[in-house]
């Protein structure tokens, strides 16, 4: 597999935020938390993974370069980039797109950032506990979810790994199994809502 443009730069030693999703549609809610998320963790850079699909919806997402062109429309930052790795890896389950990662770029550090609403049903995806292994987890607040996410099996289960908000910062130098819950001020934007709405329309 080879290098060329699509695969973004990192240097061994850097600090990077992965924030993997369907963005079907990117919204002011992805961007509010990148934002944040780069702020908060001390992160050098941060990439969005706009996936081919996610394995545990049963409905397909619109097409992979619809969604990513309305993401890079929509998310425009120095320090982000809105990426395709995981059609470029030829993977779909996010324990197989870290293992590759961490394989393609030695030294980086990278975090693993997610909506509460995701850490609530983490126990359900493919090698789970090998994610929590891998990389530390950046957790954002999210409208309605953070109960579930705070009594969720992943958070009990790795309570003795969380850590606090005065560690944000230097998250991605510690060592895995680590994760820290950032408060940020919350918006309820979702791409199903946008969907539901009709205020986001297909083109094809
Ligand atoms: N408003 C938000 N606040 C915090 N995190 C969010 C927000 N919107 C999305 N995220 C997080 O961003 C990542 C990608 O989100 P995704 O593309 O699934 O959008 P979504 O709005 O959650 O979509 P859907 O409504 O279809 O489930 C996930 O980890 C999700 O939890
Ligand atoms: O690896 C898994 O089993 C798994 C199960 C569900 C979701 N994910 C990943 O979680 C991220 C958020 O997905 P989504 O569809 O809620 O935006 C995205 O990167 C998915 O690939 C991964």
């Amino acid at each position: 597999m080879g290098w060329g443009p699509g695969w973004p730069l990192a240097r061994a030693g850097m600090a990077i935020g992965l924030l993997g999703g369907s963005f079907d549609p990117a919204h002011p809610g992805h961007v509010h938390v990148t934002r944040e998320a780069l702020k908060r963790l001390g992160l050098h850079q941060l990439w969005w993974l706009v996936t081919p699909g996610n394995p545990l919806k049963m409905h397909g997402p619109a097409p992979l370069d619809q969604r990513l062109a309305r993401a890079r429309e929509m998310m425009q930052h120095p320090r982000v980039r809105v990426t395709d790795l995981e059609r470029r890896l030829g993977t779909r389950y996010t324990a197989d797109t870290l293992a590759a990662l961490q394989s393609r770029y030695p030294g980086v550090r990278f975090v693993w950032l997610m909506g509460a609403d995701n850490l609530a049903e983490l126990h359900c995806w493919d090698d789970w506990q090998d994610i929590v292994a891998r990389v530390p987890m950046g957790v954002l607040a999210r409208p309605g979810d953070r109960l579930s996410a705070r009594l969720s099996p992943a958070a009990r289960i790795y309570a003795f790994a969380r850590r606090s908000k005065s560690q944000a910062q230097g998250l991605a130098s510690i060592s895995p199994p680590a994760w820290t819950f950032l408060n940020l001020p919350m918006r309820d934007d979702s791409s199903s809502a946008l969907r539901e709405n009709g205020s986001w329309q297909q083109s094809d």
